[in-house]
Protein backbone atom coordinates (compact mmCIF):
# COMPACT_ATOMS: atom_id res chain seq x y z
CA UNK A 1 0.00 0.00 0.00
CA UNK A 2 1.48 3.30 -0.81
CA UNK A 3 0.94 6.12 1.41
CA UNK A 4 1.38 9.63 0.37
CA UNK A 5 3.43 12.80 2.32
CA UNK A 6 6.02 9.82 3.70
CA UNK A 7 3.18 8.58 6.02
CA UNK A 8 3.87 5.40 7.87
CA UNK A 9 1.10 2.95 7.58
CA UNK A 10 -0.84 1.48 10.55
CA UNK A 11 1.27 -1.70 10.27
CA UNK A 12 4.85 0.17 10.29
CA UNK A 13 3.59 2.59 12.05
CA UNK A 14 2.85 -0.19 14.72
CA UNK A 15 6.21 -1.95 14.25
CA UNK A 16 8.08 1.50 15.56
CA UNK A 17 6.05 1.42 19.15
CA UNK A 18 6.61 -1.75 19.66
CA UNK A 19 10.47 -2.13 19.13
CA UNK A 20 10.42 0.92 21.49
CA UNK A 21 8.04 -0.50 24.31
CA UNK A 22 9.21 -4.05 23.89
CA UNK A 23 13.44 -3.24 23.78
CA UNK A 24 14.57 -4.81 26.79
CA UNK A 25 18.05 -4.53 28.63
CA UNK A 26 19.17 -7.85 28.48
CA UNK A 27 21.62 -9.87 30.96
CA UNK A 28 20.25 -13.22 31.74
CA UNK A 29 18.44 -14.50 28.57
CA UNK A 30 21.26 -14.74 26.07
CA UNK A 31 21.00 -17.58 23.86
CA UNK A 32 25.16 -18.81 22.35
CA UNK A 33 23.63 -18.63 18.45
CA UNK A 34 26.22 -16.15 16.78
CA UNK A 35 24.60 -12.79 15.02
CA UNK A 36 24.94 -13.32 11.35
CA UNK A 37 27.28 -10.79 9.37
CA UNK A 38 24.26 -9.34 7.78
CA UNK A 39 22.34 -9.02 10.24
CA UNK A 40 25.23 -7.32 12.33
CA UNK A 41 25.61 -4.87 9.35
CA UNK A 42 22.24 -3.63 9.30
CA UNK A 43 22.32 -3.17 13.25
CA UNK A 44 25.50 -1.08 12.36
CA UNK A 45 23.63 0.69 9.48
CA UNK A 46 20.92 2.06 12.23
CA UNK A 47 23.36 3.27 14.53
CA UNK A 48 25.38 4.97 12.07
CA UNK A 49 22.19 6.55 10.57
CA UNK A 50 21.54 8.45 13.97
CA UNK A 51 21.51 12.08 14.54
CA UNK A 52 24.73 13.49 15.89
CA UNK A 53 25.73 17.56 16.41
CA UNK A 54 26.91 18.94 13.11
CA UNK A 55 26.61 15.74 11.79
CA UNK A 56 29.41 14.82 13.14
CA UNK A 57 29.09 10.96 13.29
CA UNK A 58 31.50 11.00 15.97
CA UNK A 59 30.88 7.04 16.58
CA UNK A 60 33.09 3.83 15.70
CA UNK A 61 31.94 0.15 16.53
CA UNK A 62 34.62 -2.26 17.85
CA UNK A 63 33.05 -5.19 17.41
CA UNK A 64 34.74 -7.45 20.40
CA UNK A 65 34.20 -12.13 19.83
CA UNK A 66 37.60 -12.27 21.53
CA UNK A 67 36.75 -14.16 24.62
CA UNK A 68 40.70 -12.59 25.92
CA UNK A 69 39.39 -9.35 25.33
CA UNK A 70 35.89 -10.09 27.38
CA UNK A 71 37.47 -11.75 30.21
CA UNK A 72 39.62 -8.93 30.61
CA UNK A 73 36.46 -7.01 30.58
CA UNK A 74 34.39 -8.71 32.74
CA UNK A 75 37.61 -8.52 35.32
CA UNK A 76 37.17 -4.87 35.38
CA UNK A 77 33.09 -4.98 35.99
CA UNK A 78 33.74 -7.17 38.46
CA UNK A 79 36.28 -4.93 40.51
CA UNK A 80 33.79 -2.29 39.56
CA UNK A 81 30.61 -3.93 40.81
CA UNK A 82 32.03 -4.80 44.29
CA UNK A 83 32.74 -1.30 44.73
CA UNK A 84 29.38 -0.03 43.54
CA UNK A 85 27.66 -2.76 46.38
CA UNK A 86 29.63 -1.00 49.13
CA UNK A 87 27.79 1.79 48.51
CA UNK A 88 24.44 0.21 49.91
CA UNK A 89 23.81 -0.93 53.07
CA UNK A 90 22.15 -4.21 54.49
CA UNK A 91 18.90 -5.46 52.17
CA UNK A 92 19.64 -3.34 50.02
CA UNK A 93 23.27 -4.37 49.76
CA UNK A 94 22.15 -8.13 49.03
CA UNK A 95 19.70 -7.13 47.14
CA UNK A 96 22.16 -5.12 44.95
CA UNK A 97 24.24 -8.22 44.90
CA UNK A 98 22.29 -10.53 43.72
CA UNK A 99 21.47 -8.65 40.51
CA UNK A 100 22.86 -10.10 37.35
CA UNK A 101 24.38 -6.97 36.01
CA UNK A 102 25.92 -7.69 32.42
CA UNK A 103 26.05 -10.91 29.69
CA UNK A 104 29.85 -10.51 29.02
CA UNK A 105 30.82 -13.89 28.57
CA UNK A 106 27.01 -15.46 27.50
CA UNK A 107 26.38 -13.57 25.07
CA UNK A 108 28.12 -14.13 21.55
CA UNK A 109 29.24 -11.06 20.75
CA UNK A 110 30.72 -7.63 22.37
CA UNK A 111 30.26 -3.89 21.22
CA UNK A 112 31.22 -0.66 22.22
CA UNK A 113 30.50 2.34 20.69
CA UNK A 114 33.00 4.91 21.24
CA UNK A 115 32.97 8.87 20.36
CA UNK A 116 35.60 10.33 18.95
CA UNK A 117 35.60 13.29 20.42
CA UNK A 118 38.30 15.65 17.58
CA UNK A 119 35.99 14.32 14.77
CA UNK A 120 35.36 16.80 12.12
CA UNK A 121 38.57 19.44 13.87
CA UNK A 122 38.14 22.08 16.65
CA UNK A 123 35.09 23.76 15.80
CA UNK A 124 31.65 21.51 15.04
CA UNK A 125 28.74 23.12 14.36
CA UNK A 126 26.41 23.24 16.77
CA UNK A 127 28.61 22.44 19.16
CA UNK A 128 30.60 25.40 19.77
CA UNK A 129 28.27 26.07 23.46
CA UNK A 130 27.41 22.54 25.02
CA UNK A 131 30.45 19.94 24.11
CA UNK A 132 28.90 17.29 25.43
CA UNK A 133 27.10 16.82 22.38
CA UNK A 134 29.33 14.79 20.84
CA UNK A 135 28.48 12.28 23.37
CA UNK A 136 24.75 12.79 23.50
CA UNK A 137 24.81 12.03 19.51
CA UNK A 138 26.88 9.03 20.27
CA UNK A 139 24.34 7.52 22.88
CA UNK A 140 21.39 7.99 19.94
CA UNK A 141 23.30 5.69 18.04
CA UNK A 142 23.05 3.53 20.79
CA UNK A 143 19.82 4.28 21.21
CA UNK A 144 19.18 3.43 17.34
CA UNK A 145 21.31 0.46 17.58
CA UNK A 146 18.80 -0.86 20.14
CA UNK A 147 15.91 -0.24 18.79
CA UNK A 148 16.56 -1.86 15.80
CA UNK A 149 17.98 -5.43 17.69
CA UNK A 150 15.12 -5.48 19.16
CA UNK A 151 13.03 -5.97 15.37
CA UNK A 152 15.87 -8.71 14.65
CA UNK A 153 14.96 -10.58 17.66
CA UNK A 154 18.69 -9.57 19.32
CA UNK A 155 18.69 -8.29 22.52
CA UNK A 156 21.34 -5.49 23.73
CA UNK A 157 22.91 -4.78 27.58
CA UNK A 158 24.23 -2.19 28.05
CA UNK A 159 27.37 -2.80 30.56
CA UNK A 160 28.44 1.31 32.27
CA UNK A 161 29.82 -0.54 35.53
CA UNK A 162 33.43 -0.18 34.65
CA UNK A 163 35.96 2.01 34.92
CA UNK A 164 36.53 4.47 31.71
CA UNK A 165 40.46 4.90 32.08
CA UNK A 166 41.00 1.30 32.31
CA UNK A 167 38.34 0.34 29.52
CA UNK A 168 40.25 2.36 27.16
CA UNK A 169 43.41 0.64 28.21
CA UNK A 170 41.68 -2.80 27.63
CA UNK A 171 40.48 -1.45 24.32
CA UNK A 172 43.61 0.19 23.29
CA UNK A 173 41.95 3.28 22.47
CA UNK A 174 43.74 6.51 21.78
CA UNK A 175 43.59 8.98 24.31
CA UNK A 176 40.43 11.26 22.29
CA UNK A 177 38.35 8.45 21.99
CA UNK A 178 35.56 7.98 24.91
CA UNK A 179 34.01 4.65 24.74
CA UNK A 180 30.54 5.82 25.30
CA UNK A 181 28.48 2.42 25.44
CA UNK A 182 30.20 -1.23 26.33
CA UNK A 183 27.46 -3.44 24.82
CA UNK A 184 26.50 -7.28 24.92
CA UNK A 185 24.17 -8.48 22.14
CA UNK A 186 23.04 -11.80 21.15
CA UNK A 187 20.02 -13.75 20.52
CA UNK A 188 17.46 -14.21 23.38
CA UNK A 189 15.28 -17.03 25.40
CA UNK A 190 13.18 -14.38 25.35
CA UNK A 191 12.29 -10.82 25.99
CA UNK A 192 10.89 -9.85 29.59
CA UNK A 193 7.33 -7.57 29.28
CA UNK A 194 8.92 -5.36 31.88
CA UNK A 195 12.53 -4.20 32.76
CA UNK A 196 14.31 -6.80 34.65
CA UNK A 197 15.37 -4.14 37.97
CA UNK A 198 11.12 -3.70 38.14
CA UNK A 199 10.84 -7.33 37.48
CA UNK A 200 13.42 -8.04 40.65
CA UNK A 201 11.73 -5.25 42.52
CA UNK A 202 14.67 -2.84 42.26
CA UNK A 203 12.72 0.54 40.92
CA UNK A 204 9.72 0.84 39.76
CA UNK A 205 8.78 2.88 36.53
CA UNK A 206 7.58 6.33 37.51
CA UNK A 207 4.26 7.78 36.19
CA UNK A 208 4.85 10.06 32.82
CA UNK A 209 2.35 12.58 34.66
CA UNK A 210 2.92 13.88 37.77
CA UNK A 211 6.42 12.64 38.44
CA UNK A 212 8.85 14.83 39.66
CA UNK A 213 10.61 16.86 36.72
CA UNK A 214 8.62 15.17 34.18
CA UNK A 215 6.90 16.97 31.90
CA UNK A 216 6.61 19.97 33.58
CA UNK A 217 6.24 23.34 32.20
CA UNK A 218 9.11 25.57 31.83
CA UNK A 219 6.92 28.54 31.78
CA UNK A 220 4.72 28.06 34.96
CA UNK A 221 6.16 24.99 37.03
CA UNK A 222 3.24 23.56 35.78
CA UNK A 223 2.54 19.37 36.01
CA UNK A 224 -0.05 19.06 32.98
CA UNK A 225 -2.51 16.04 34.83
CA UNK A 226 -2.55 17.87 38.21
CA UNK A 227 0.79 17.15 39.59
CA UNK A 228 2.16 19.55 42.49
CA UNK A 229 4.02 21.92 40.81
CA UNK A 230 7.58 23.20 42.36
C1 LIG B 1 23.52 4.59 30.22
C2 LIG B 1 23.00 3.26 30.69
C3 LIG B 1 23.81 2.44 31.46
C4 LIG B 1 23.33 1.21 31.90
C5 LIG B 1 22.04 0.80 31.56
C6 LIG B 1 21.23 1.63 30.76
C7 LIG B 1 21.69 2.83 30.33
C8 LIG B 1 20.81 3.70 29.47
N1 LIG B 1 21.58 -0.43 32.01
C9 LIG B 1 20.22 -0.86 31.68
C10 LIG B 1 19.17 -0.29 32.62
O1 LIG B 1 19.24 -0.92 33.86
C11 LIG B 1 17.81 -0.52 31.96
O2 LIG B 1 17.74 0.21 30.78
C12 LIG B 1 16.65 -0.11 32.87
O3 LIG B 1 16.63 -0.91 34.01
C13 LIG B 1 15.31 -0.18 32.16
O4 LIG B 1 15.12 -1.48 31.62
P1 LIG B 1 14.84 -1.71 30.07
O5 LIG B 1 16.02 -1.15 29.31
O6 LIG B 1 13.59 -0.96 29.71
O7 LIG B 1 14.71 -3.19 29.92
C14 LIG B 1 22.44 -1.28 32.68
N2 LIG B 1 22.03 -2.54 33.03
C15 LIG B 1 22.88 -3.39 33.66
O8 LIG B 1 22.49 -4.52 33.98
N3 LIG B 1 24.16 -3.02 33.93
C16 LIG B 1 24.63 -1.79 33.62
O9 LIG B 1 25.80 -1.50 33.88
C17 LIG B 1 23.75 -0.88 32.97
N4 LIG B 1 24.16 0.36 32.63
Amino acid sequence: MTVSNGRFTDSERQGVYRAIFERRDVRSQFLPDPIPPDVLTRLLEAAHHAPSVGFMQPWDFIVIESRDVRETVLALFEQENHKAAERFEGERKEHYRSLKLQGIMESPLNLCITCDRSRGGPHVLGRNSIVETDLFSTCLAVQNLWLAARAEGIGVGWVSILDQAQLSTALNLPEHVYPLAYLCLGYVSEFLDQPELEAQGWRSRLPLSGAPGMARSALTGAVPGGGASG
